[in-house]
């Protein structure tokens, strides 16, 4: 059968709201094989390296997956945990806050389920982990505050490619992003406020995000500006002046031009400059993974104290820290509004007399052309 269906159609179900929570997927293992095989899906999508196809092919199959998957598994051993990849650790924590989080904000049946782009759980196995819920409705949340068709839409497409085989496709809706969300934004100051408070304050903060290639910001991807933005709100929060806070790009991937400025040539030139003490924070992280606990937290603190840095220190992701849960929460209850099972502010008697007025002004007009 080309289109599958969850079992046999059963008259006036009306189902529940499903969450898709999704992020970007980490490997299995820190080992070159299980890196092979992640590298291998990641980087093979044309919404990450938008280059020809053929010539990509050779390269990637040629000279990266023969030589990225062991130095990337060294990377990843240095932070996997007894529970496996800190991404995932994390992702499976923010899902298991919110769905008692979800269950008491909305006011009717809600399903969550983890998918993550590359690896697993894939996305596939999270919506079909909805459909058995009876998930008539669908939010698909990306954990990317910041959009960019290298991430977001990435998610979009796979979304869209398990969907387009099922027979009965859920109402969805697709959050694009968050990046100046003021629940998201306090959520961050608040993490940053609480880590001052409890390990003192650097003399200035670096705000880093992961870079994406200079050209996709040419071609129209919103990704640069959000990042701006979100860093600009997050500054006005922590009421921080302009010399306080430095916007950086990390995790530069090839050869050709990136967002600048670079995080890792800031780091280097800074103590010379005369930053020695400084707070590194990476908004657009929803949870604590490789880019943040290895390259931030490691690779760039060696760089910067080689370079004659004093105090560096990395202030965690929101992760599922009860701000970033309640920030979540809210913001799926924002694009469930309407929605009349689940939406806590859907007024049923307003609509239904909305409809009575309708139904009698039809009427009216039927008889008026009669
Ligand atoms: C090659 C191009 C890449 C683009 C473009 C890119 C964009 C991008 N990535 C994230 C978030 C994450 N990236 C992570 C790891 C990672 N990223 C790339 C490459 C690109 N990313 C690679 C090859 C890797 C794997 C690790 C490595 O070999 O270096 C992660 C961490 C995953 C984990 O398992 O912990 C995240 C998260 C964003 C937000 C983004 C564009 C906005
Ligand atoms: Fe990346
Ligand atoms: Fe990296």
């Amino acid at each position: 059968m080309r289109y599958t269906a969850k079992a046999h159609h059963e008259h006036g179900r009306t189902g529940r709201l499903g969450i898709l929570l999704a992020n970007l997927g980490t490997p299995d293992a820190p080992t070159p094989e299980a890196l092979r095989r992640y590298l291998r899906e990641f980087l093979w999508d044309p919404r990450v390296v938008e280059f020809p196809r053929p010539l990509w092919w050779l390269i990637l199959n040629g000279i990266i997956l023969n030589i990225r998957p062991r130095r990337s598994a060294a990377a990843y051993a240095k932070v996997w945990t007894k529970a496996g990849s800190p991404l995932l650790v994390h992702s499976r924590a923010q899902a298991d806050a919110l769905q008692p989080r979800l269950d008491t904000a909305f006011n009717g049946p809600v399903r969550i389920a983890l998918g993550m782009r590359y690896g697993t759980p894939s996305i596939a196995s999270a919506l079909a982990e909805l459909r058995e819920a009876d998930a008539a409705r669908l939010i698909v949340l990306p954990l990317y505050p910041q959009y960019s068709g290298s991430t977001t839409a990435a998610i979009f497409d796979a979304v869209a490619d398990v969907l387009k085989t099922w027979r009965c496709v859920p109402e969805v809706r697709f959050i694009n992003h968050y990046h100046d969300d003021p629940a998201y934004i306090a959520a961050m100051a608040a993490r940053i406020r609480a880590h001052w408070a409890a390990h003192g304050r650097g003399k200035h903060l670096l705000l880093s995000f992961h870079g994406v290639p200079r050209r996709y910001l040419l071609a129209g991807d919103p990704y640069y500006c959000h990042c701006q933005k979100t860093a600009r709100l997050l500054a006005e929060a922590l009421e921080l002046s302009e010399d306080d806070w430095t916007l950086g790009f990390q995790s530069r991937f090839g050869r050709e031009e990136w967002l600048k400025p670079y995080v890792d040539k800031l780091l280097k030139s800074w103590p010379k400059a005369g930053h020695r003490d400084i707070d590194v924070f990476c908004p657009g992280f929803a949870a604590d993974c490789l880019e943040t606990l290895e390259e931030i937290a490691m690779q760039d603190r060696d760089i910067f104290m080689a370079a004659g840095g004093e105090r560096y220190t990395y202030i965690p992701a929101l992760n599922d820290q009860a701000e970033h849960i309640d920030a979540l929460t809210a913001l799926l209850l924002r694009h469930a509004a309407g929605w009349p099972d689940t939406d806590p502010s859907y007024d049923v008697e307003a609509l239904a007399k909305a409809a009575q007025t309708s139904r009698e002004r039809a009427a009216q007009l039927g008889a008026e052309a009669r």
